[in-house]
């Protein structure tokens, strides 16, 4: 591989643009650089960010590939800037042991745009009752860090303890979906006044907060790492921040979407706005944004879940809930986060690289953009825009709720040990 040499970047986004020169896969120079036989990138002052981390991706592999392939995901990601994801465990078979792991891992491998970290059930087929061997798929091949039954919640607060305890142990993380299932028996849409209105049942914000409550204070006895996912209430904000005082090893994500829609879209009753947990109210959807602003939520994860049209373009209650968010997620945070003032680019390197990556404990991702650091890196042109149209996504499956919309931040290159997976670059 020839060296690459990019040409007037700004790191951070900060100070006058320099030169990155990049050989065998590691930054070997920053400054003004001249070099022979180089591949050069003209960079023309786009930001320089380290490459993102999506803890929280589905890709549909095994299983569904009518709607998503860990190919397809895979270019999805590197399109959206990222060079390493998470993908969760509720595929088809569930991965809750050691051979469908170290499947997705090794197909994850042989695409080769994005490194494909599974995630692992923390209970035998998601069902909440028995926990899955953890240890032997920490332990393979696969690496399991993360251990997840999004889609569902770990109710069982016995089942949940345990799961802490050995993560303690294994020195991984569990990553709650924080639904009290007794409260959203039927649930179709935040419960407030929109869900009144158009005749919905509700989801209570109390479904997620109590449950992010109660593990909280198991994590904290336990003394064990607790993740949230896709926070999405004021309330859940409140809570984390009271149990990080007091000293809980918690981390939490808010997804793209919570941050800049709300459940005012509901009124077309079009199921592209489906998704859990719901769309909530604008003073949550604030709440979010100064929680990501303030560390109190971590880093955004974008719940990428791709669907098949059969079953998003059907009646609201028959719809499954999840929308796509890999390409759109850099230009959701540059809207909501940048344009607002709540962040900077190092903020946004913060909460898309680099908390993600020690969340998860990826020793190769969210680093430094220094001499001698691997370059796992996203080019940004802050200033061109883009127009939405899910047709024209890497996804196999079309269900964006960002349909149409014109959104800031253009991803012009992703590079992935130095090799460019993604961009308008010579690969
Ligand atoms: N977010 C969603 O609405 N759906 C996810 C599951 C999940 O993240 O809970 C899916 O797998 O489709
Ligand atoms: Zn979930
Ligand atoms: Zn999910």
């Amino acid at each position: 591989m020839r060296p690459l040499l990019l040409k007037g970047v700004r790191p951070y986004g900060e100070g006058d643009p320099v030169d990155v020169l990049i050989r065998d896969g590691v930054i070997a120079e920053i400054g003004s650089v001249t070099a022979d036989d180089v591949e050069v990138v003209e960079g023309s002052g786009a930001v320089l960010l380290p490459g993102f981390v999506d803890l929280h991706t589905h890709l549909r592999e095994p299983g569904r590939e009518d709607t998503e392939t860990i190919e397809t995901g895979s270019k999805a990601a590197a399109l959206g800037g990222y060079t390493a994801v998470f993908a969760m465990a509720n595929t088809d078979p569930i991965a809750d042991n050691a051979v469908i792991v170290e499947h997705v891992r090794r197909r994850g491998v042989e695409v080769g745009l994005v490194d494909v970290h599974p995630v692992g059930a923390v209970t035998v087929g998601l069902k909440g009752e028995k926990l899955a061997e953890l240890g032997t798929m920490a332990k393979s091949a696969a690496n399991v860090r993360v251990f997840s039954d999004d889609g569902h919640c770990v109710h069982d607060p016995l089942i949940m303890r345990r799961a802490l305890e050995y993560s303690k142990a294994l020195d991984v993380v569990i990553a709650q979906h924080a639904e009290e299932p007794r409260l959203t028996v039927g649930a179709q849409a935040h419960e407030g006044e929109q869900a009144a209105r158009l005749g919905l049942q509700g989801w209570p914000a109390a479904a997620e907060e109590s449950i992010v409550a109660r593990d909280c204070l198991l994590a904290l006895h336990a003394e064990a790492k607790l993740h949230i996912c896709h926070v999405s209430t004021t309330g859940t904000a409140d809570v984390l921040k009271w149990a990080k005082a007091r000293g809980t090893n918690v981390s939490a994500e808010v997804t793209p979407h919570h941050l800049l829609l709300t459940d005012d879209r509901l009124s077309t009753y079009d199921p592209v706005n489906k998704v859990n947990p719901p769309l909530r109210t604008g003073t949550d959807v604030q709440a979010l944004r100064q929680a990501l602003a303030d560390g109190v939520i971590d880093c955004v994860a974008t719940d990428h879940a791709p669907h098949a049209v059969q079953d998003k373009d059907c009646e609201w209650a028959a719809a499954r809930p999840g929308m796509l968010g890999l390409q759109t997620a850099l230009s959701v945070v540059v809207e909501t986060m940048v344009k607002t003032g709540l962040l900077d680019w190092r903020g946004v390197a913060r909460v898309m690289s680099e908390r993600p990556a020690e969340i998860a404990g990826l020793p190769d991702h969210g680093r430094p953009i220094e001499v001698g650091e691997p370059a796992n890196l996203v080019l940004v042109d802050p200033d061109a825009t883009w127009t939405v149209r899910g047709a024209e996504l890497a996804s196999v499956a079309g269900n964006t709720p960002f349909e149409g919309m014109e959104l800031p931040g253009v991803v012009t290159a992703t590079l992935l040990r130095g090799r460019v997976t993604a961009g308008r670059i010579p690969a």
